[in-house]
């Protein structure tokens, strides 16, 4: 488990202060895909970079598996931080080097057995899928290929935890997704914890089972994935989310709305999980006395569950609709009026 407990950092650069950390507190349980979120200049790569103490705090703590980090001595950091990968945008590889001694370096510097190296680089290759690239230089590679071996290294001293500083934003978006796959198979496979910062929130969206929005160097939301998704409440969230899981209204429909003269009213619900299933607009229909069209859905996969969102217009009077909201919410389902 890792706990960052009121963590504070203050950078000062030419004498001006810069505080890119302002009391943030989060915990990231064992075995998560924990999702850091915000625009430039948040204070994203600071707090990852806490993790395995290539930054230090101002003040709060920083706990891995209940140790202090910041309270070790040189050599018990270091064998923390062997437990520690990391995989950053820029693939940061050794161009004069081979894939293989790229890969080999955390375990040459931990002082590894030649042999056994040997076979942990190929077992590596294998598994990120590049078993023939051995003896190439990173020049010789795609963007992807690269974090591939970028992964591989970090991989190399059988970590539990991964730190991926914007790993995929460099990447195009079909890499990025064999990208995301690959770290996906990491967080299973190898019941590693994955911490990932990113500015993407399709990166999220595919992978995280939780997450932390970042804005001015404070954490402004956070919670599992699909709460967060499904009731984002602070403006940033909500931008970010829409982008994602869009819920306007078209233009042209709202217009065709504002032109319909008889009496109705926007509702829009939300369907979480298996109630997405539940046939709740054929039920309406058929036995209310109010008519209900869908204008707008949207279904979408959220790890092991389903965010829909659906707009409809009821149209009838106003008893009629006022029956409909009542089955809505009997049926256990979210909704609000939507003023166009
Ligand atoms: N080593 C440093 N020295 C001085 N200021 C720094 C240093 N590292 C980060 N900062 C400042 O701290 C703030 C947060 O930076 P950080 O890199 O953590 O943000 P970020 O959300 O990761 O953004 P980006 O994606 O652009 O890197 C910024 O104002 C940045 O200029």
């Amino acid at each position: 488990m890792i706990e960052l407990r009121h963590i504070n950092k203050e950078f000062v650069v030419k004498k001006q202060r810069v505080q890119a950390l302002q009391d943030v507190s989060l915990t990231i349980n064992d075995g998560d895909i924990f999702g850091i979120i915000g625009f430039s200049g948040a204070g994203k790569s600071t707090l990852l970079r806490m993790v395995n103490a290539l930054e230090t705090p101002t003040n709060g703590d920083v706990l891995i598996d209940g140790v202090n980090i910041n309270a070790l001595s040189h050599n018990e950091l270091r064998q923390v931080r062997k437990g520690i990968g990391m995989v950053f945008q820029s693939f940061n590889l050794l161009n004069s080097k081979t894939v293989y001694d790229n890969i080999a370096i955390p375990l040459r510097l931990n002082k590894v057995a030649e042999t056994t190296i040997e076979k942990r680089v190929k077992e590596l290759l294998e598994f990120v899928n590049l078993p023939d690239k051995a003896n190439a230089y990173p020049t010789q590679l795609s963007g992807g290929q690269k974090q591939r071996v970028g992964i591989a290294r970090a991989l190399a001293t059988n970590p539990s935890i991964l730190l991926c500083d914007e790993a995929t934003s460099a990447l195009d978006p079909e890499t990025t997704e064999a990208i995301l796959e690959l770290l996906k198979r990491i967080n299973k496979e190898f019941n590693i914890t994955v911490l990932v910062v990113t500015h993407e929130i399709q990166v999220i969206k595919e992978i995280c089972n939780r997450v932390a929005v970042m804005e001015h160097g404070r954490v402004v939301e956070m919670g599992s994935v699909l709460d967060v998704f499904s009731h984002p409440t602070q403006a940033m969230t909500k931008r970010f989310v829409q982008t994602v899981i869009p819920e306007r209204i078209p233009d042209s429909i709202v217009a065709n709305l504002q032109k319909d003269t008889r009496n109705y009213e926007v509702i829009k619900v939300r369907f979480l999980g298996d109630t997405v299933t539940k046939h709740v607009i054929y039920e309406i229909n058929r036995t209310l006395l109010a008519e209900t069209n869908i204008i707008f859905a949207s279904v979408n996969q959220l790890q092991d569950s389903a965010l829909g969102i659906f707009i409809l217009q009821v149209v009838g009077d106003t008893e009629a609709i006022q029956s409909v909201k009542q089955y809505i919410t009997e049926s256990g389902l979210e909704w609000e009026v939507v003023n166009l």
